[in-house]
C-alpha cells in the first residue's frame, strides 16, 4: 500500500465557493472572508442582473419560469467559469437545481466549495416555518456537492466586547459577529494554507508560529466526545492546558455529524488551539461493532473531519486499507498523524525490527507525523524505547517525519516524558475511566518536570524601566508562570541606565524583559536583531536573549526556558501588536477596514503614538490623524511614518509635492497627517474616524498637567460608531473613557470602548507568550490584572514592589 495523491490542494488563489441553505449566513461570511483575503465578492443576484440585465425576480416575471429555469443555471456555469481564481463566490437559489450542483461537483476539483452549516433551529428561526423544512431537506444536497465544511456558530451564547448595541435594530448586532469572522478567517487561512506561513512571518517567535510538533516540547490535551457531552465544566476552562486538542470521537450519535462539527467549531473558538481529529475504532466501554458496521462510518467521520479543516488527522495505520486510502486522497492541507497503537498483551518490544518497518510504511504513505504506542507490561525498560528512537533517526535520512512514541500501561502513559512532542495530558479537574490511554499527567505537571530534570532551567524575567514600581506585569507574569508550572520568576526592576541594563541582560538566567521608558528608543542601536516591526516603529519593548546553538530562528526558539550565555539578544514590539488585536477584535463587520475611506485618530506623539499609528497601518488604515498637544513632535511622528510608508509603496492620501521653487511638483503620498487644533472641524474629504487610541496619560506626570483629552464633539459623529482605545489607566475612567461612555448610551450604541487594563494584559499576554514561546493562560493573567489594579488602588497588595537599581 502507497500514498495516494491528495485531491483536496488546491491554487491558494483558487476562488472559494460558498454554499448553503438561505439563512446560513453565506452572505456576511462571503464579506468578510473577501475582506480578509483582499478579493473581489461575487454573489449570483449581482452576477445575474450584471449578465441579464434585470433582477431574477425582473426576469422570472417577465420570461416564466421554464425560461427562467435554463437562464438561471446558464448564468451560474458562468459565474463559476469566469471567476475560477481571487473570488469569493456566494452561491443563491440556483445551487438547488442538479444542473448546478454537477458544475459545483466539477468545480470541487479545483476549487475549495465550502457548506456553510447552521444550526437547524438558527435557520429555522429566520425562515417561514413550513420554507425552513422543504429547504433544509434539500440542503442536504449542498453537502454532496461540496468539499468543505464550515460550522457557523451563533454567537448568543459567547461574550460580547463591550456592551454596545446597534443602532439599527435590522441590521445584525456588530459585537455579535465578531467571533465568527475570527472562526472563518481562521478557516479560512486553514484551507488557503496560509495561515502558518504568515504567523511566521509576522514573528517568528509567536506561538502559532511553530507547530507543535516543532516545538522542543508539546503535549497534547486528550478530550473525548464522551466527556464533552457530558462535562460540568465551561470549554474556557481548558485554556492553556495544551498545545493543541486532541479530539476523541468515541461515539455515535443519531446526530453525529451535527454534534461532531458544532464541537469542533467550539473547540476552536473557545481554545484557539490546533486540532487533533482522531475516530477511535474500539472505545472502552462501548459495544464492539463489526467491520462492516464500523468501517463505513468511521470512514464518513474522518472525511467530516478533513472537510473541518482540522489542523490533524489522527488515522490508524493498522484499519481497513480503503478507509486508509479514502482518507490520505482526502487529506487536503491537514497533517496526517499515521498511527500504530499496539493495545495488548504480548506487543512487539522496541527493538523488533516491526516497529522500524511500520515507521517506513507511515512514512511511504505521505504520513505527517508517526505515532506509535504500545501497551507495556513491564516487559520493557525505557533504555529500549530510546534506543528505538535513536535507530530511526540514524537508519531513516532527513527529512523523516517527527516521531511521537511512548509506552503505556493500565496505570497510564508510563512516565510523562517519554516523548518530547505530542505527550498526551489531561486536565486537573478532569476524570479520564474512558481514556484507555488513563492519562495520569496534567500540562502543568509535565512541563513542571522538564525544570525537575533540569531539561529546562529557571530563569528571572524583567519589567524595566526609570517608573515601573506600580507596573501590574510581574502580577500577571508570576501567576502565568505558576499555572504552567514553570519556575520562572518576574520583577519589576527601577533603573534607567542602559549599562544596568545590559548588565541585567547578560545573566545566564535572564529570560527576557519588557522595556519602558526611557528604554524602548535607545535601545534601539545595541540590538543587531530586531523584528521588522519593531524597525517600522523605532521602539522595542521586549528583549529575549537568542540561545540557539545554530542561527536557525527555530533553534533559538527552542532554547527558550534554558539558561547560558547568550549569542546576540532579539528586540520586539508587543505594544503595536495588543493594540491591534484590541481593535481587530472589538471593530464591528461594519467599520471594517477599508484602505481608501477608513480614518484613523491617535492622540499622542511619544512611544505608545508610534505603536498605534503602526496597528493602523497594519489594519489596513491608510489616513491616519495625529493630534498631540505639541504639535511639532506630532509633525516628527508623521513625517516618520509617512517616510517609511513611501519606502514600503504603500497606497495611501496624495499631496502636490513643493518643487524647489516652492512651487506644486509632482505629488506625494502621506499615511499620516496631522491636525493641528481641537477646534478644528475634522479634515475635509475624509471620513469621521472609527478608530480612536488615546495615548496620552490622564494623570500628571513630572509635574506637567494631565493631558484630559476628550473628543469634540464634531468629531464623533461616525453613524457606524467605532472603536475607542484608551492606553491610560490612572485612573481606569479617565475623562475620554467617560465621555465615551455617555455618548455611547445616549447617542450612539454602535461605539466600543476598550480600556486600559484590557490593553495592559493584552501586553503582558504577548510578551509572555514572546518570552517563554507557551501559550498565555489569558484568562487568568486578564483576572490577576484587574484584581491587582484594584488593590493597588485600594493602597494594599503587593502595590509598589519592584527593586530600585
Ligand atoms: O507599556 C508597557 C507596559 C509595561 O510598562 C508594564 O509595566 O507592564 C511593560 C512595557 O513593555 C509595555 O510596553
Amino acid at each position: 500500500m502507497s500514498g495516494s495523491r491528495n485531491e483536496r490542494v488546491f491554487d491558494p488563489c483558487a476562488s472559494i465557493v460558498l454554499v448553503g441553505c438561505r439563512g446560513a449566513g453565506k452572505r456576511t461570511l462571503g464579506f468578510m472572508g473577501a475582506l480578509h483575503l483582499r478579493r473581489r465578492l461575487v454573489t449570483e443576484d449581482h452576477y445575474f442582473e450584471k449578465l441579464t440585465g434585470m433582477s431574477r425576480g425582473q426576469f422570472l416575471l417577465q420570461h416564466g419560469k421554464d425560461l427562467f429555469g435554463r437562464q438561471d443555471v446558464q448564468v451560474f456555469k458562468r459565474m463559476l467559469d469566469n471567476n475560477r481564481t481571487g473570488c469569493i463566490i456566494e452561491c443563491g437559489m440556483s445551487s438547488l437545481s442538479e444542473e448546478a450542483q454537477d458544475a459545483l461537483r466539477e468545480y470541487c476539483r479545483t476549487n475549495p466549495v465550502v457548506y456553510i452549516h447552521r444550526e437547524r433551529e438558527q435557520i429555522a428561526a429566520l425562515l417561514d416555518a413550513t420554507d425552513a423544512t422543504a429547504l433544509l431537506k434539500v440542503d442536504e444536497k449542498h453537502r454532496e456537492c461540496s468539499n468543505f465544511e464550515f460550522y457557523n456558530l451563533d454567537d448568543s451564547a459567547t461574550q460580547f466586547v463591550g456592551t454596545s448595541t446597534a443602532a439599527d435594530s435590522r441590521q445584525p448586532v456588530p459585537s455579535k459577529l465578531l467571533n465568527v469572522r475570527e472562526d472563518f478567517t481562521k478557516f479560512l487561512d486553514q484551507i488557503t494554507g496560509r495561515g502558518a506561513t504568515k504567523a511566521w512571518l509576522e514573528s517568528p517567535f509567536s506561538v502559532a508560529a511553530i507547530p507543535p510538533e516543532f516545538r522542543s516540547y508539546s503535549y497534547a490535551l486528550r478530550l473525548r466526545l464522551s466527556y464533552l457531552q457530558e462535562m460540568d465544566m465551561e470549554l474556557e476552562e481548558f485554556e492553556a492546558t495544551g498545545d493543541c486538542v486532541e479530539f476523541i470521537i468515541d461515539q455515535w450519535p443519531h446526530d453525529v455529524v451535527e454534534v461532531v462539527s458544532k464541537q469542533v467549531a467550539l473547540l476552536r473558538r473557545k481554545l484557539g488551539l490546533p486540532i487533533i481529529y482522531h475516530v477511535e475504532e474500539n472505545p472502552r466501554g462501548q459495544r464492539r461493532r463489526a467491520p462492516e458496521e464500523k468501517d463505513p462510518v468511521d470512514s464518513d467521520l474522518l472525511e467530516l473531519g478533513l472537510r473541518l479543516g482540522v489542523e490533524y488527522l489522527s488515522l490508524d495505520l493498522q484499519r481497513d486499507e480503503s478507509l486508509i486510502q479514502r482518507a490520505l486522497r482526502y487529506k487536503g492541507r491537514s497533517k496526517v498523524i499515521g498511527n500504530y497503537w499496539y493495545m495488548g498483551f504480548g506487543a512487539p518490544p522496541w527493538h523488533d525490527d516491526q516497529h522500524l518497518e511500520n515507521y517506513r510504511h507511515a512514512q511511504s504513505l505521505g504520513c505527517d507525523l508517526i505515532r506509535m504506542a504500545r501497551f507495556s507490561t513491564g516487559d520493557s525498560p525505557v533504555e529500549h524505547l530510546e534506543s528505538f528512537k535513536k535507530r530511526v533517526e540514524q537508519t531513516i535520512p532527513n527529512p523523516r517525519p517527527p516521531l511521537v512514541a511512548y509506552d503505556f500501561s493500565v496505570l497510564g502513559v508510563r512516565t510523562p516524558l517519554q516523548s518530547k512532542i505530542l505527550n498526551p495530558v489531561k486536565h486537573p479537574d478532569m476524570d479520564t475511566d474512558q481514556d484507555f490511554l488513563a492519562i495520569i499527567s496534567t500540562y502543568r505537571h509535565s512541563y513542571g518536570l522538564e525544570f525537575q530534570q533540569f531539561l529546562l532551567d529557571p530563569l528571572e524575567f524583567y519589567v524595566t524601566g526609570s517608573n515601573v514600581s506600580w507596573s501590574l506585569s510581574p502580577a500577571m507574569q508570576n501567576a502565568a508562570y505558576e499555572f504552567s508550572g514553570m519556575p520562572h520568576t518576574f520583577q519589576a526592576v527601577t533603573c534607567s541606565t542602559l549599562d544596568r541594563l545590559t548588565q541585567i541582560c547578560l545573566a545566564d538566567t535572564f529570560g527576557g524583559a519588557n522595556l519602558a521608558a526611557p528604554f524602548k528608543i535607545a535601545i534601539m542601536p545595541q540590538l543587531k536583531v530586531k523584528s521588522h516591526h519593531a524597525t517600522a516603529i523605532g521602539a522595542v519593548n521586549v528583549v529575549l536573549p537568542l540561545r540557539g546553538k545554530t542561527n536557525a530562528i527555530l533553534d533559538h526558539a527552542n532554547s527558550r526556558n534554558k539558561a547560558g550565555a547568550a549569542q546576540e539578544f532579539f528586540g520586539d514590539n508587543t505594544d503595536w501588536s495588543s493594540i491591534f488585536t484590541c481593535l481587530r477584535r472589538a471593530i464591528s463587520p461594519r467599520n471594517y477596514v477599508q484602505p481608501s475611506k477608513t480614518s484613523g485618530l491617535v492622540i499622542g506623539a511619544g512611544g505608545m503614538a508610534r505603536a498605534a499609528i503602526y496597528a493602523l497601518i497594519q489594519l489596513g488604515c491608510r489616513n491616519i490623524f495625529v493630534y498631540n498637544r505639541t504639535v511639532e513632535r506630532a509633525r516628527e511622528v508623521a513625517e516618520h511614518f509617512n517616510t517609511w510608508a513611501e519606502g514600503q509603496q504603500l497606497g495611501m492620501t496624495t499631496k502636490p509635492k513643493p518643487g524647489p521653487d516652492g512651487q506644486g511638483q509632482g505629488q506625494v503620498t502621506e499615511i499620516c497627517r496631522v491636525i493641528e487644533r481641537l477646534a478644528d472641524p475634522w479634515p475635509e474629504g475624509y471620513q469621521l474616524p472609527t478608530m480612536i487610541i488615546s495615548c496620552v496619560p490622564a494623570t500628571s506626570l513630572d509635574g506637567t498637567p494631565p493631558a484630559d483629552f476628550v473628543m469634540p464633539v464634531g468629531w464623533l459623529g461616525s453613524p457606524t460608531g467605532g472603536v475607542v482605545v484608551e492606553l491610560a489607566y490612572e485612573p481606569l475612567i479617565t475623562p475620554l473613557v467617560a465621555q465615551m461612555y455617555a455618548h455611547r448610551d445616549q447617542i450612539n450604541p454602535s461605539w466600543v470602548v476598550v480600556d486600559g487594563l484590557e490593553v495592559v494584559a493584552e501586553m503582558a499576554i504577548e510578551a509572555f507568550e514572546l518570552m517563554t514561546g507557551r501559550m498565555a493562560p489569558k484568562r487568568l493573567m486578564k483576572e490577576v490584572c484587574r484584581r491587582t489594579w484594584e488593590q493597588q488602588q485600594r493602597g494594599g497588595g503587593d502595590g509598589a514592589s519592584g527593586l530600585v537599581l
